[in-house]
This record gives C-alpha cells, sequence and structure tokens, in this order.
C-alpha cells in the first residue's frame, strides 16, 4: 500500500478490494462511468457510504454523471499496490488449501500463492494449481527465495499457534487465519481471521433482524 493509503480510514481500505474488482469487470465491459447507485447495487454497499469513500480518493462524482471507470481503476492500483504483484505462500494442504490453491486468484493477475508447505510427507514434492509442495522445515529457506511477507494459514486448529510462530520467525508480516484458532502473535504482525461460522451466523442475524425489502 501506498503512503496515501494512511489517510484512508480502515473501514473504508477494507472495501477497496471490492470495488477494483467491480470497476475491473465494468471497464472489461467497455463502461467508461459509473453512478454510485449502479455500484451501490453490485457491490451491496450504501451508495452514501460510497460517496464518502470516494470522497477520500479524490474521486467526486459529478451529478448525472458519476465517476469515471478509468480514473477510478488507476488510483484503486496504485493505491492497493495492484501494479505489483504480491505472492503469498499457505501452510497447510489438505482440503481447504488444496482447494484454494486451485483457485489461486485465478481471477486476480496480481495476487498469487507461490509456494505451499505441509509436514505430510507424502504432500511435499506434489504441485497442486501449479504450485509446489514444500515441507514446512524449508519454510524460512523458500520464504527468503521468494521474498513473501503474507501467508494463509489452513492447518488444523491445534497447529495454528505453532505454525503462526514459525512464520513470524521466518518473517512474515501478514497472516490469513482461516483456522478457528486466535493467535498470538507479535504486534507487528498483522492477523487476520476468516471464520465462515462466523460470517453465516452474522448473515442469518442480518436476515432475522433487518429483513430486505422485497419489492
Ligand atoms: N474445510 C473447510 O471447509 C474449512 C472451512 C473453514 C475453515 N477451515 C479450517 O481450516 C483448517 C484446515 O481445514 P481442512 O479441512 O483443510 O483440514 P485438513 O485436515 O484437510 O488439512 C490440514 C492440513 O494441514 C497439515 N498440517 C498439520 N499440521 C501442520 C503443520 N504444523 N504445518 C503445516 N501443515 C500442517 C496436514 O498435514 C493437512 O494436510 C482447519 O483449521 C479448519 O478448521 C476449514
Amino acid at each position: 500500500m501506498n503512503t496515501d493509503q494512511q489517510k484512508i480510514p480502515q473501514a473504508t481500505a477494507k472495501r477497496l478490494p471490492l470495488y477494483y474488482r467491480f470497476l475491473e469487470s465494468l471497464y472489461a465491459t467497455g463502461k467508461t462511468r459509473v453512478s454510485s447507485t449502479e455500484l451501490s447495487e453490485a457491490v451491496k454497499v450504501d451508495s452514501a457510504t460510497i460517496r464518502r469513500d470516494f470522497s477520500y480518493f479524490g474521486a467526486l462524482g459529478k451529478k448525472g454523471y458519476g465517476y469515471n471507470v478509468q480514473y477510478l481503476l488507476s488510483f484503486f492500483r496504485t493505491t492497493l499496490d495492484q501494479d505489483e504483484a504480491t505472492d503469498v505462500v499457505l501452510l497447510g494442504v489438505g482440503n481447504l488449501g488444496k482447494a484454494l490453491l486451485r483457485y489461486n486468484f485465478s481471477k486476480n493477475e496480481n495476487t498469487r500463492i507461490v509456494a505451499a508447505f505441509d509436514i505430510n510427507k507424502d504432500m511435499v514434492g506434489e504441485q497442486i494449481g501449479n504450485v509446489p509442495v514444500y515441507h514446512t522445515d524449508d519454510l524460512a529457506e523458500k520464504l527468503e527465495e521468494h521474498n513473501v511477507s503474507v501467508a494463509m494459514l489452513t492447518v488444523p486448529s491445534a497447529a495454528a499457534q505453532t505454525t503462526g510462530e514459525k512464520l513470524v520467525e521466518a518473517g512474515i508480516s501478514g497472516i490469513l487465519n482461516f483456522t478457528p484458532a486466535r493467535l498470538s502473535v507479535p504486534t507487528s504482525v498483522r492477523v487476520h481471521h476468516i471464520d465462515l461460522a462466523i460470517e453465516l451466523q452474522t448473515l442469518v442475524y442480518f436476515l432475522k433482524n433487518y429483513p430486505l425489502d422485497s419489492e
């Protein structure tokens, strides 16, 4: 992320990839402008929030015109460092790990998993979705080779903490944690937690308590 990013609130920054993905597909269809209402319907963020978010980027939509898609895309590319490919690694090549390796951000050319690690000797030496699987013993060496600072964690929850510590020791500064375990890491390391059960519960809660109008 570039330094301008620091002025953008975290909640806004979190929505950037969402906007980026939608605008990119819009651009691919040849659309040059988009209104906040259109965007709002597509990314499911209310249009007032979108307008406020975009004002941080210096993108002030014109009434009756909307936003210039190309301008927004080039802004997001720089802000999200989309012009610079981000290499990540994955630890734990089981059910979920394999699925992520096969997916490998196929719709996003700027993020890719370059190496995977497991302790299962049967997995080591395999290629899943073109990604080589190494033994975790080779973690530090391979991370240095690939110059990677972000890791995805898909090991069993019992192994999450020790694996997290190994990653920190090897110099990782960001962990996307898919395990239910809460990681205890130094404050200099950012951990984002993806908990599908919580996401699902939240959805059910919203459906119950904030039903959407059916027009
Ligand atoms: N499968 C899902 O749909 C799903 C969904 C959400 C979250 N999760 C979570 O993701 C994690 C993985 O789930 P899964 O279903 O893929 O499990 P899995 O048992 O299929 O795979 C775990 C893999 O991690 C490897 N492993 C074990 N200890 C390790 C270590 N110390 N270092 C490196 N690799 C190690 C195992 O050899 C195995 O290949 C779990 O914590 C689970 O709770 C799974």
